[in-house]
């Protein structure tokens, strides 16, 4: 397998990479699968946009034909969690805009969302430092945006971001006191915002303050290797920031969007959540059964308690399974495929690449994950690519601390979810394209243009073939890293072919990437996990009772 760039002189030009000029493409004979139907179909693609999708197409000369017989064609994957060229812990991820991305194209994933990380808390700072470091970009990618701190310039400037800049979603840091993190206060306050603006509040939940006091302890008792980084924030600090994080997403009404799950702590919290809604008092609004009675007239809702609330809550929780807050749980592939064993090894090289945060988990937890995207506990699957050389790494040579956090994923998220999960029988090949790319666009706001093969999407398509294998390994992937967590790793169903933007940019083993030819997707806000919210918060609202009148206490 080459692990060569197609490179004309210092840059990567088109010219001397035999890069097809054809904008036209057919893909023949394959089985077309989306979410939520597949069929032997042919797909016409012209101008980087799919024009046809119909069993037996025919085309002019001037079009090229790729077989894909016997084969899966599916919609790109969409990695919905990553940080390229990020300045972080004192050094900044290795990958960047250009090699990042090549190694997405490589796997099969043709747009990614990028974290952009403020400047001195300024988002507007944050943002131009992001457009600058992605004009080398060879694939369609979005941002996300974190909140570091939060007063009236951060809110007004959020407002920008979602009006004029296309970013929907907020990222707030509960872990990494001292430099990304944010308290409750603010926390509650960024909540409320991106409420008001439609905007999709994400967390990074683990509790970061008793973390800080976990890695004291293990520094106190002498360890200090890539092991204390795991031992220093267990599971329970994971499940903690997640239930904390979820209260005040139901306190406040908005949705919530919980990055890199890593344990059954978290998970069974957003399970939880899911089946059940966390708001503020046991009101009418939030209980079918009382708001049944309420709506045949019945003033007090039944068993309704003036002091309790709702007598009915748990009747109502059982009945009502679906009733639930709208918390969204993104799995990372190393969390699914991963366990802890490997900050254990006895070479520093190889245990700190394994550091990420929240740590990769005890066996045991990955499997349960795995359980949970299964059954629709868990929505899509991301990476967090966060990748640092181990010159990097060594940085926490002597202090787990100081390791730089990230693991690679980028390009192996597709074969390792195919594989997992496809190959074991534990999910559908339609779910496959679900978690892997059309969940991920409808929660961003961008389907059917990304996510979905049908006639006027963009031309973002991969062709798999189950019957080929794949290996992993750090001489042959297309990160800059030397490094892979995945090494060694085979599995079944290989990515033969990939397609960005009309463009045949993987086949054979070989890229054909151009730097400068991805696209920036502005994300619109008020996705679909907002759409009755409004209505909920009105009902809620006419159902609280006019403030009781007091007279003035006579002394
Ligand atoms: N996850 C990690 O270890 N590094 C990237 C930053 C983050 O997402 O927390
Ligand atoms: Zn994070
Ligand atoms: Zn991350």
């Amino acid at each position: 397998q080459s692990n060569q760039f197609c490179e004309a002189g210092i840059g990567y030009g088109e010219v001397g990479c035999g890069l097809s000029s054809s904008t036209k493409l057919l893909i023949k004979g394959g089985t077309v699968v989306n979410a939520h139907h597949q069929e032997v179909a042919d797909v016409y693609v012209e101008d980087g946009i799919i024009v046809a999708v119909k069993p037996d197409l025919k085309v002019t000369d001037d079009v090229k034909v790729i077989d894909a017989t016997g084969k899966f064609v599916m919609p790109g994957g969409i990695d919905p969690h990553t940080h390229l060229a990020m300045e972080f812990m004192g050094t900044e991820t290795i990958d960047d805009f250009f090699s990042g991305q090549a190694a997405a194209l490589a796997g099969g994933t043709t747009m990614h969302i990028d974290f952009v990380i403020p400047v001195n808390g300024s988002l507007i700072a944050g943002l131009e430092s992001y457009e600058e470091k992605a004009k080398k970009s060879c694939m369609d990618y979005g941002f996300h945006m974190a909140i570091t701190k939060f007063d009236d310039s951060v809110s007004r400037d959020m407002e920008i971001m979602v009006k004029e800049k296309g970013i929907n979603s907020f990222k707030f840091f509960l872990a990494y006191k001292g430099s990304l993190m944010v308290n409750d206060e603010l926390l509650l306050e960024g909540l409320k915002r991106c409420k008001s603006l439609g905007a999709l509040a994400m967390v990074h939940a683990e509790n970061g303050d008793a973390v800080f006091e976990g890695q004291k302890r293990m520094i106190q008792l002498g360890i200090t290797g890539p092991e204390g980084h795991a031992l220093s924030r267990p599971p329970l600090l994971e499940g903690e920031a997640t239930a904390r994080a979820i209260r005040l997403a139901g306190f406040v009404n908005t949705p919530l969007y919980v990055v890199h799950v890593m344990s059954i702590d978290a998970m069974e919290e957003i399970a939880k959540a899911r089946k059940s809604a966390y708001f503020p008092n046991c009101t009418a609004l939030y209980h079918p059964l009382c708001n049944l009675s309420l709506s045949k007239g019945i003033s007090k809702p039944f068993l309704w308690d003036s002091k309790q609330g709702c007598k009915m809550y748990f009747n109502c929780q059982i009945l009502f399974k679906t009733l639930g807050q709208r918390v969204v749980g993104e799995p990372v592939v190393s969390g699914l495929v991963l366990d802890d064993s490997g900050l254990w090894d006895s070479d520093f090289a190889t245990a700190s690449k394994f550091v990420m945060s929240p740590p990769i988990r005890a066996a045991g937890h990955n499997k349960v994950l795995q359980g949970a995207l299964s059954n629709g506990i868990l929505q899509l699957v991301g990476t967090d690519h966060c990748v640092f050389n181990s010159t990097q790494k060594a940085l926490g040579i002597d202090d787990f601390r100081k390791i730089p956090n990230g693991v690679n994923g980028i390009e192996e998220r597709m074969h390792l979810v195919w594989d997992t999960m496809v190959e074991s029988g534990q999910i559908s090949i339609n779910d496959f394209v679900r978690v892997t790319s059309t969940e991920c666009a409808r929660i961003f706001n961008i389907y059917p243009r990304k996510g979905a093969i049908i006639a006027g999407s963009d031309a973002d398509i991969i062709i798999l073939n189950p019957n080929s294998s794949f290996e992993i390994n750090a001489q042959s992937h297309h990160s800059r890293t030397d490094t892979n967590v995945y090494e060694g790793r085979r599995g079944k169903g290989k990515v033969e072919v990939t397609i960005a933007g009309g463009r045949v940019v993987w086949e054979n083993n070989e890229l054909k990437v151009v730097p400068g030819s991805g696209k920036y997707i502005e994300m619109p806000p008020f996705n679909y996990l907002f759409s009755g919210i409004d209505k909920a918060d009105a009902s809620y609202l006419s159902s609280l009772n006019a403030p009781v009148k007091r007279s003035k206490p006579t002394t």
